[in-house]
């Protein structure tokens, strides 16, 4: 038997192992674990697999996707982590830094009233389009782009991983879930793949978000796609500085 955990924040979901059972397990290859652990069928069931590592005596969370693939970061995920490293005692106090890939995420935790709510800094948004992905521009932002014979208006933007933003009047169900796939999988532009969110301002503090995930799907809530979609909206001059971003059934401060 193998022990694990199952989480969730607004709906995105979450099954958290120790590398030190996998190792106990015998199980080498975590790519083809996630992808199994994950399937909603044959396995427990997830949008994700979460496996708590520790580099340089600090928690680190090694995220995969449902389809197996790793990504650098996950800000529902972390946020689950968080409460996992709390329920099972390896952490001090309402304060501590949590490893990423790329980053040292400080996270702090209130649980009054019985509800976990975590805080997360999610580090510095990046720009540098031309260094992240395939195009020549600086910063890749509301570009026109044609994906099997329909046009968006897209920009990128890195909030910890790759997310694609794209700004709508009212959200289409058959657009997110054809064209969500297939913008994932634009490669000639996103050569990683990446996070598509589609977006809808309803006022200066108040933006509603519904992401096709990397490697995952249509999601019910993406933490570093809300963060995207706040920024650029802030950006764009949609919205003012703190927004409140509703996902299918939460809302996320930003
Ligand atoms: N759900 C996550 C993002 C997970 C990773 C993403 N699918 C990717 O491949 O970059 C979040 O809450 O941020």
């Amino acid at each position: 038997m193998l022990k694990f955990e199952k989480y969730q924040g607004a709906g995105n979901d979450f099954v958290i192992v120790n590398e030190r059972d996998l190792i106990e397990k015998g199980i080498p290859d975590y790519n083809e674990f996630a992808a199994q652990i994950c399937d909603r069928h044959y396995g427990i069931g997830a949008d994700g697999l979460i496996i708590l590592k520790y580099v340089a005596n600090m928690p680190f969370m090694f995220f995969f996707n449902s389809d197996g693939s790793q990504a650098p970061m996950c800000g529902n995920g972390i946020r689950c982590f968080s409460q996992y490293l709390i329920n099972n005692h390896l952490v001090e106090g309402n304060e501590f830094t949590v490893k990423t890939v790329d980053l040292n995420i400080r996270t702090s935790y209130d649980d009054e009233n019985d509800i976990f709510t975590a805080r997360v800094n999610m580090g510095k948004p990046v720009f540098d389009a031309n260094k992240l992905i395939n195009t020549e521009k600086e910063r890749f932002l509301k570009e026109k782009i044609t994906v099997d014979g329909k046009e968006f208006e897209i920009s990128y933007i890195f909030t910890g991983t790759d997310h694609s933003v794209i700004f709508v009047n009212e959200f289409d169900d058959k657009i997110i879930n054809t064209f969500g796939k297939k913008i994932e999988n634009y490669t000639e532009l996103f050569p990683k793949k990446v996070n598509v969110n589609f977006v809808k301002v309803y006022d200066k503090t108040h933006i509603e978000v519904i992401t096709w995930e990397r490697g995952a799907g249509r999601t019910l809530a993406c933490g570093t796609g809300v963060t995207a979609a706040a920024v650029l909206s802030r950006i764009f001059g949609y919205t003012e500085y703190k927004v409140n971003v509703k996902v299918w059934t939460a809302c996320h401060r930003i």
